[in-house]
């Protein structure tokens, strides 16, 4: 196993006394996030949900969040942007933007898991402008060319 990449991590005065990030087991890939507010979401409704912290992660990297699979399957509810992309110089409030897909309203609390965070290397390209691009066997065949 590589060793941790370092998150700094400002708690907000509304993320007092809330758990932080963490796995929640010894192989989980992702950091599960808790809601530092209630928020009721009807069927359809979106909301950017408080987490109470920001954070700094090193210039190499994003933090990607992530729907839970038991919220998505019970209730419908998903990260309406997933992943969602935490920007290495973002230094504002880390927020879920959960969706409800359900058909009943449901009701997210102060401390509930919403969300998981996975950090992720980032590799940033440079645009090279041409006339004509290389040759594949592809070519111009996509969404479905191939078949089912
Ligand atoms: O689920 C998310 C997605 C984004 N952000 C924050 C951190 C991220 O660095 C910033 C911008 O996100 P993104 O680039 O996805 O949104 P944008 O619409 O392109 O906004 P901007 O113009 O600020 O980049 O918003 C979150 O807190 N949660
Ligand atoms: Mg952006």
């Amino acid at each position: 196993m590589t060793e941790p990449i370092a998150i700094r991590l400002r708690r907000l005065p509304h993320g007092e006394g809330l758990p932080l990030p963490a796995y929640a087991t010894d192989g989980a890939a992702g950091m599960d996030v808790v809601a530092a507010e209630d928020v009721v979401l009807a069927p359809g409704a979106r909301c950017a949900v408080a987490t109470g912290f920001a954070i700094a992660i090193p210039t190499d990297c994003e933090v990607q969040v992530r729907p839970r699979s038991g919220l998505a399957l019970r209730h419908g509810i998903t990260c309406l942007n997933t992943p969602g992309t935490i920007d290495s110089d973002y230094r504002g409030e880390v927020k879920v933007i959960l969706a409800n897909l359900g058909r009943e309203e449901v009701t997210i609390a102060r401390g509930d898991r919403i969300a998981q965070l996975v950090p992720a290397p980032v590799l940033r390209a440079r645009i090279d402008e041409v006339a004509v691009l290389d040759d594949t066997a592809r070519g111009h065949g996509g969404f479905g060319s191939t078949g089912r």
